[in-house]
């Protein structure tokens, strides 16, 4: 479903003394439809830069993607549009992600509009009342404000604006790292549930190992910019090969 070979990255940061910063330095993977895939690292490694490439927010300096099946940087602007549609991200802010000066519904209608999903408002608003029912958040919240709303909620409306363009990737950017520990145990398995029910591929990225490997079949383990191990989550916790996963295995057995 989805295919990155050798994806490069670099920053050139500060103004007078200026510093190269080798972000991504040719990563590759490759994640079959229905699968999960976790990008395991310490902050700064790399990992985001990763999600931003892929979400066209940022410029590789070079590498290929594939998804499902078409080579993005032959695609025409159109097919740009599809591909936006096909993989949607779920970042690590929801609250950030959402209009303060628009209510809910607003914002849940807005992405619909743009990519013409449904044909009137009235089946619009019933799309959303589906997606509300299936991330379990109730219509009640349709007139608030985001400061009207928990952290949970926000993320689960996200979910939801996420799912309205009938996305086959998410890509989760430390989706529940700013959540209270009991509602990330629910939005993991809301999110392992919507997995299934409607056979998306995800792309996981996060510092926490534990969340990981309860979440995904396979891990890649970033250091500084490059994959230094990946396989089957398993093989990679209970015999990690390298000795930065090693490190990075320890540190979670500590707690
Ligand atoms: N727009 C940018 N301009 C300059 N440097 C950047 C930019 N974006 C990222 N970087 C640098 O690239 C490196 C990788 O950043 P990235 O955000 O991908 O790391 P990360 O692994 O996602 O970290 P975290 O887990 O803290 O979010 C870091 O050194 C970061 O400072």
């Amino acid at each position: 479903m989805l295919r990155v070979e050798n994806l490069k990255k670099h920053f050139v940061i500060g103004v007078i003394r200026k510093h190269r910063v080798d972000a991504v330095k040719g990563v590759s993977f490759e994640i079959p439809e229905g699968g999960s895939l976790g990008i395991a690292g310490n902050s700064g490694c790399g990992k985001s830069t990763i999600a931003r490439i892929l979400m066209g927010l940022e410029e590789p300096d070079c590498g290929t993607i594939y998804l499902d099946g078409e080579r993005q940087d032959a695609l025409s602007a159109s097919a740009v549009r599809i591909r936006k549609k096909k993989m949607q991200m779920i970042f690590q802010h929801p609250e950030a992600s959402l209009d303060p000066q628009k209510t809910i519904l607003s914002s849940m209608m807005e992405p619909m509009v743009i990519h013409k999903m449904c044909e009137s408002t009235r089946g619009r608003k019933e799309r959303i009342r589906e997606l509300f029912e299936l991330v379990g958040i109730s219509e009640s919240l349709f007139s608030r404000y985001p400061h009207q709303i928990s952290g949970g909620e926000a993320q689960r409306i996200m979910i939801a604006r996420a799912l309205t363009l009938e996305p086959k990737v998410l890509i989760l950017d430390e989706p529940t790292s700013m959540l209270d520990v009991s509602i990330q145990a629910h939005m993991m398995n809301l999110l392992k549930d919507l997995g299934h029910k409607m056979n998306l591929t995800y792309l996981f990225i996060s510092h926490d190992l534990e969340v990981l490997s309860w979440f995904c079949s396979h891990i890649c383990i970033m250091n500084q910019g490059t994959f230094v191990e990946t396989g089957k989550t398993e093989e990679i916790i209970h015999h990690p090969g390298h000795p930065f996963t090693r490190e990075l295995v320890e540190s979670f057995s500590e707690f």
